[in-house]
């Protein structure tokens, strides 16, 4: 699929269900590439402990450690990445008039039996988070090695997304609610939220 209908696809189902799955975003070399990266860094100790909230500890609501991607340092994995999730996102700005002015991501791992309990990812004081979208880098993953990503949808049933290499979850942050299920190994992603301009910083 090339990029146009790929991103007009997401959009068509961000506007009708509010979330979407794509696989196509990146090749597989470039998913390799980041999903090798996230490994060294773990690896180095580099990821901490995450945190729920601003300025709030790290509880036993999520068991994953995380590193944000700094713009001003980034590898070339994570530009790549980036600069697709930049296309995305002014497509369907384009699409949407979502009014999406920039995004934030962290790579995330879950060691074997953490995770996120159920939880909504807009801020508690902040509506600046419109778009969830979630990358994972997890070759080879089987659906008894658990880990899913619960969506629970408006009508009260649910979906479970793998954390399969190349998936790409996307949904309207205000929307679902969504939990992380344990996993019996090492679960790596990107988590990303693409956010409208906080009111603070309107002029
Ligand atoms: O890793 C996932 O599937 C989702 C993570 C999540 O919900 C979050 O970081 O807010
Ligand atoms: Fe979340």
């Amino acid at each position: 699929m090339d990029n146009a209908s790929l991103f007009r696809t997401a959009a068509d189902a961000l506007a009708g269900d509010g979330w979407c799955v794509l696989t196509e975003l990146l090749a597989p070399a470039q998913t390799h590439a980041l999903a090798d990266e996230c490994t060294a860094l773990y690896a180095a100790r580099r990821l901490a402990p995450a945190r729920v909230g601003a300025a709030r500890t790290a509880t036993e609501l999520r068991g994953d450690r995380t590193q944000w991607f700094d713009p001003a340092a980034a590898s070339a994995p994570q530009r790549t990445f980036v600069a697709r999730l930049d296309a995305l996102r002014l497509a369907l700005n384009r699409e949407l008039m979502l009014g999406l002015v920039e995004s934030e991501a962290h790579y995330a791992v879950y060691p074997p039996g953490a995770r996120y309990a159920r939880h909504l990812d807009r801020l508690r004081d902040s509506d600046a988070r419109v778009l969830s979208a979630v990358f994972y880098l997890n070759q080879g993953w089987q659906e008894a090695d658990g880990g899913a990503l619960r969506l629970y949808l408006g009508d009260g049933t649910h979906r479970d997304i793998l954390p399969h290499a190349g998936t790409l979850l996307l949904f309207l942050s205000a929307r679902f609610e969504h939990e992380v299920l344990p996993a019996t190994r090492e679960r790596l992603s990107i988590a990303c939220w693409m956010r409208q301009r906080s009111p603070d910083r309107i002029a």
